[in-house]
């Protein structure tokens, strides 16, 4: 499957319900990567996006009272129209207003993945996590914590950090790309959802699409990291330039994964 060519032939329409720290660089790199974002803030709109949409992101990094009426309305249209909805419980565990939104959404809603850092998986699977933010203090094992987010919710889980996890449907693997400025910054976490979904628009199997998609992010953040970086500051425009100079050429060779 050549899925970088396919997104850029036909760029995918993903509606970000993202957080305000992340809009801008979530959108300069789902462009970079040849995906069409939009942004949006208001319900009212959600019936007409979700009948073009190609994917819907839910990410609670900001939210508020408003903004959860907002997740709701656009989540419920995005499965009448059969739109592939991501969520990212960011800081899930930070407070009893993001962990009642999110256990909210989980209940109510079809979801076709979660995805979220060591921190906030392992605080959603019903353990004690130490972070008190949106960053994760983990070092739990990815794929255990994964594996009991799959049990509980039944739902296809990817956990993040310095080894990607995801369980689905019968199938487990871990992912072994990555570079470690990618912690570094905010937002990558935020982004690898968006780049997901234009994944998961060129292929129905959640498993196969969340793994290419996470190597496909990861390796291009390994040659941003390889070249004139400096720093997390040099990282960023480095990282954007790096998803969008690359193609489905860096994902015959590189890919470091394990099947369990
Ligand atoms: N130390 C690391 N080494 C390699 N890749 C990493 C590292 N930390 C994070 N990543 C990658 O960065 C992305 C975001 O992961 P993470 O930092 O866990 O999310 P968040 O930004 O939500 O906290 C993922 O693609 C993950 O594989
Ligand atoms: C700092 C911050 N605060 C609320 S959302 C957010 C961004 C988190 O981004 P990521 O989880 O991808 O690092």
């Amino acid at each position: 499957m050549s899925f970088i060519k396919s997104i850029r032939e036909t760029p995918p329409l993903v509606v970000c319900i993202t957080n305000d720290v992340v809009k801008n660089f979530t959108a300069n790199g789902m462009i970079a990567l040849g995906a069409s974002p939009i942004m949006s803030g208001e319900k009212e709109e959600a019936e007409s996006l979700m009948k073009v949409a190609d994917g819907l992101l839910i990410n609670i990094g900001t939210a508020d009272m408003h903004k959860k009426e907002l997740m709701s309305e656009m989540i419920a249209q995005a499965n009448k129209n059969n739109v592939p909805v991501v969520l990212d419980p960011v800081g899930y565990g930070a407070s009893p207003f993001r962990k009642n939104l999110v256990n909210e959404l989980i209940e109510k809603y079809d979801i076709q993945l979660i995805k979220g850092n060591r921190s906030e998986m392992l605080a959603l699977s019903g353990g004690e996590s130490t972070s008190r933010g949106v960053d994760s203090t983990e070092d739990s094992d990815a794929l255990k914590i994964a594996e009991t987010s799959y049990d509980k919710f039944n739902i296809p889980v990817l956990v993040t950090g310095e080894t990607d996890a995801v369980v689905a449907n019968g199938h487990k693997s871990t992912l072994h790309n990555g570079h470690p400025l990618q912690g570094r910054i905010t937002g990558s976490g935020c982004l690898l959802g968006a780049v997901i979904l234009a994944f998961i628009a060129k292929n129905n199997d959640v498993n196969n699409a969340v793994e290419n998609a996470v190597s496909y992010y990861n390796l291009c953040a390994e040659t941003a990291g390889e070249n004139n970086t400096a720093g997390p500051g040099t990282f960023i425009p480095n990282y954007i330039d790096s998803l969008y100079s690359n193609d489905d050429d860096i994902l015959k060779d590189k890919v470091v994964k394990s099947h369990e």
